[in-house]
């Protein structure tokens, strides 16, 4: 088959909405044997051309599916690509086999018949490494056993020695981990000193760090040596336990694809394709350019240099930007091509306009991007007449009044009519559009700000709109709005657990085994108030949802005997088991898809902690061992979700019931498109304040960038990072956040903020209302005489 014949086929067999574009087109044709970049805008097609591309390779260049690997960035797009695979390719390959494209040769008959699309090998880089090495065991060798992210970081507090290198060294490192916070503020829990030795620890492996260098003779040498001791530490205890973390499974892949022991599930790849290659850090790089040498697989990439978002995960978009000489410089044969995709089949004409004008403002950006510069993207959809919207309010109260209003009007009442601002009306699709259409965006979803010095949290726009939604009957989708400490029912669940495993006794609220546990203060009185709510669920005697032999009291008190007495069956209970019972009587868990999440997030807790936890999260009845297994638990399941340590991974998101309003932050945004997009650009702002500066126009270099600034020196990676100053470099991060959250929406943008943000004389310089870097701001336009109350001729239509 020819490539004009593949192309023939998916529009005969998928209809005419999949007629690649004469650009896309090129992308598919584009001879296997040399190395494809494909750079583009949002909404250009780039992830369909991918998966065309991978279906052209089975197709034309009789590549068995099993022999071409397709990775993304996060596990969700991951299972999109593969379901959009198997969608497509399941009935081009039925449509050939009957003989509807015409006869065929019986060898490509045969070889048709061998084609297993179900056989695609896509996942993320992680996930395939981690397949990878599982299926490449040698014969005596263990596995190591991959620990994700809450166990990894306890692991590395513990094996590491955090705390007692906090204790000996004291101010000088915590200093040294203050450069990196956001707040520049040296960290005070140990969370906080973890999260930041975190991203130390992976950028060591990550940047292929050159050690000595990082230790030599300089400023914080004392505290960079105590990291690199607490990095060695940590390693040597997960290699001693056959552990791994995820940047040490990269390493560990590479390191045997260089020693030419390439696992089977790669060894024979034909094909390579990379999306979203904007986001690949200089290990993946090596991997993936290590593979396509070793195996002589055609490599495709596509991504777009405007949306690389995860620079704090090491994200180096100048391996994006130098891709074709990189390639060239690693694989020799032919000179990589590269190819552009510029009609935009997402969104409005007014959303492209508005898109390009803000890629386009800020003069320095320029030269942050691809070189030459790839084209504009170019609308292709119709107008639906709404231009893109603002609602900025000047108080928070105001503004989630307003905005559930506008909600409820839009999908319960049949649509917000057309009026002088909106030449047309917003309606939802007639074809069962509901709220799951539109989604909230934001640098953060927490319904809360945190409590400085004293001051208790304060309420964020997400919270706000929450409740104000619900008294219009409209619920919301946040699970990772709050703390899991701080959602009342699961405060209720796991002070049944604490009641049940250590109960309360007169004079001994804290429990016996928790009075007697090494715990921060912060945990212990969160403990005080779960229990204080379980307790009160108790007092009530609630019924169970789902009629139960035994009422709830009798369930903890025959808890209570086997944790107390040893009484009862069994000789040890996995913690979860504990949990599980109590759950029949709240249901909330049963039938609440955030309550789920809260739930998963613990059940995850308690499973990861058998990686670290001496007793692997089981309840023992005989002493000595019951006492400590209770304990174990507590201390390595219970506080650390007392203490904020255990988050909502947004991996175990289910998908969100219609009828809900969708809270994501832009990074999860990424990839995903939605007919209405609300982005809260600015709800925080009331005023210019230093300490938010951060957030939209820094005067100082961003944690991350001076990371990658100190360790430049270090790493190979390290001078064409800092090509661009730290603070530039800071610039255009915001400016690459605000370009994906603005380039999601099909139909509606609507941006919302505080109104000082947007007053003519506003002090308030933002990036994402079209602040300039060197502080000029095109939204002001020169005052003509009349006296101006607002910003004059905003690009935006304000309601
Ligand atoms: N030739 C085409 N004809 C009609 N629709 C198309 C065509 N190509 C792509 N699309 C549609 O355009 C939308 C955007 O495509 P896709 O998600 O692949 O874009 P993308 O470039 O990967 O976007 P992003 O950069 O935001 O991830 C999808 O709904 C896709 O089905």
């Amino acid at each position: 088959m020819t490539v004009d014949g593949f192309v023939e086929l998916v529009v005969r067999v998928l209809g005419a909405t999949r007629r690649p574009n004469p650009e896309q087109h090129a992308c598919l044709a584009c001879n296997p044997a040399v190395p494809l970049l494909i750079a583009a805008g949002p909404g250009s097609g780039k992830t369909a051309v991918l998966i065309l591309r991978a279906l052209r390779h089975v197709l034309v260049d009789r590549v068995l599916p099993e022999r071409i690997m397709i990775t993304t960035f996060t596990r969700k797009a991951a299972k999109e690509i593969r379901t959009r695979l198997i969608e497509w390719g399941t009935p081009l390959l039925e449509a050939l086999l009957a003989d509807r494209a015409g006869p065929l040769d019986a060898d490509y008959r045969a070889f048709l018949r061998q084609v297993d699309i179900n056989r695609f090998v896509t996942g993320t880089l992680d996930s395939l490494c981690e397949e990878a090495l599982s299926g490449a065991r040698g014969p005596g060798e263990r596995l190591p056993v991959l620990v994700e992210a809450f166990a990894a970081n306890q692991l590395l507090a513990r094996r590491g020695e955090i705390y007692k290198t906090a204790e000996r060294l004291g101010q000088p490192f915590l200093d040294y981990l203050g450069l990196y916070t956001n707040t520049g503020d040296p960290p005070e829990t140990l969370g906080d000193m973890t999260r930041v030795v975190r991203m130390l620890v992976d950028r060591l492996v990550q940047d292929e760090v050159d050690l000595a260098e990082y230790v030599k003779p300089g400023p914080h040498q004392a505290a960079r040596q105590a990291v690199h001791d607490i990095f060695k530490r940590y390693t040597e205890s997960l290699r001693s336990s056959h552990q791994m973390d995820f940047p040490t499974l990269e390493r560990v892949f590479l390191e045997r694809l260089r020693a030419d022991r390439v696992p089977d599930l790669v060894s024979h790849l034909g094909v390579l394709l990379v999306d979203e290659y904007q986001d690949t850090n200089p290990l993946q790089e090596h991997i993936y350019l290590e593979l396509a040498r070793r195996t002589g697989a055609a490599l495709t990439v596509v991504g777009d240099d405007d949306q690389s978002l995860y620079r704090f995960r090491g994200a180096t978009i100048e391996l994006f930007r130098d891709f074709q000489a990189r390639v060239a410089n690693a694989l020799g044969g032919p000179a990589p091509r590269l190819l552009y995709l510029t009609d935009n089949y997402r969104s409005t004409p007014e959303i492209v306009s508005f898109l390009n004008g803000f890629i386009q403002n800020d003069p320095d950006f320029a030269s942050a991007r691809i070189q030459p510069p790839k084209p504009m993207i170019r609308a292709n959809q119709p107008s639906g007449g709404v231009p893109v919207l603002g609602m900025f309010r000047n108080n928070a109260e105001e503004r989630a009044v307003d905005l559930a209003d506008f909600l409820n009007q839009v999908f319960r009442q049949g649509g917000r009519p057309a009026d002088a601002r909106l030449a047309e009306p917003i309606r939802p699709s007639p074809h069962g559009g509901d709220l799951g259409d539109a989604v909230f965006l934001s640098h953060t979803v927490s319904e809360f700000r945190r409590g400085f010095r004293g001051t208790p949290p304060s309420e964020r726009l997400p919270w706000l709109l929450r409740q104000n939604l619900e008294k219009q009957g409209i619920l919301c989708f946040n699970p990772r709005g709050r703390a899991l400490k701080d959602i009342p029912e699961v405060g209720r669940a796991l002070g049944l657990v604490l009641e049940c495993l250590d109960a309360a006794e007169p004079g001994n609220e804290q429990g016996r085994i928790v009075a007697d546990t090494p715990l921060t203060h912060a945990a212990r009185s969160v403990f005080l108030r779960w229990r204080q709510d379980a307790r009160a669920l108790l007092a009530t005697l609630p019924p169970a949802v789902i009629p139960r032999g035994e009422s709830l009291q009798e369930v903890v008190a025959r808890w209570q005997r086997f944790a107390r007495h040893g009484q009862g069956v069994g000789t040890e209970w996995p913690l979860l088991d504990v949990l599980y019972n109590l759950l029949p009587w709240m249901p909330a868990f049963q039938d609440d898809p955030e309550h789920q999440v809260y739930l998963e997030a613990v059940s995850r807790a308690a499973a990861q902690a058998t990686a670290f936890s001496r007793h692997r999260s089981l309840i023992f009845r005989e002493e000595p061992h019951r006492t400590r297994s209770i304990r174990a638990v507590i201390q390595d399941v219970l506080a650390p979700i007392a203490d904020d340590l255990v988050e909502v991974d947004e991996d175990i998101m289910p998908s969100v019931p219609r009828g809900r309003l969708n809270l994501m932050t832009i990074h999860q945004a990424k990839g995903l498109e939605f007919p209405l997009v609300i982005v809260d650009i600015a709800s925080d702002f009331l005023s210019n304040h230093p300490k938010q500066r951060f957030r939209r126009f820094p005067d100082e270099p961003s944690p991350v960038t001076r990371l990658e600034d100190d360790l430049a020196s270090c790493t190979p990676i390290g001078p064409l990072r800092t090509a661009r100053t730290a603070i530039q470099r800071s610039f255009e991060d915001l400016i690459r956040l605000y370009y994906v959250a603005y380039s999601r929406p099909q139909s509606v943008l609507l941006l919302v903020g505080c109104l000082p943000c947007l007053r003519y004389n506003t002090t308030i310089p933002h990036v994402a209302t079209f602040w300039r870097r060197d502080g000029t701001w095109p939204w002001r336009k020169p005052l003509s005489g009349q006296r101006p109350s607002m910003a004059d001729h905003l690009p935006i239509t304000l309601l």
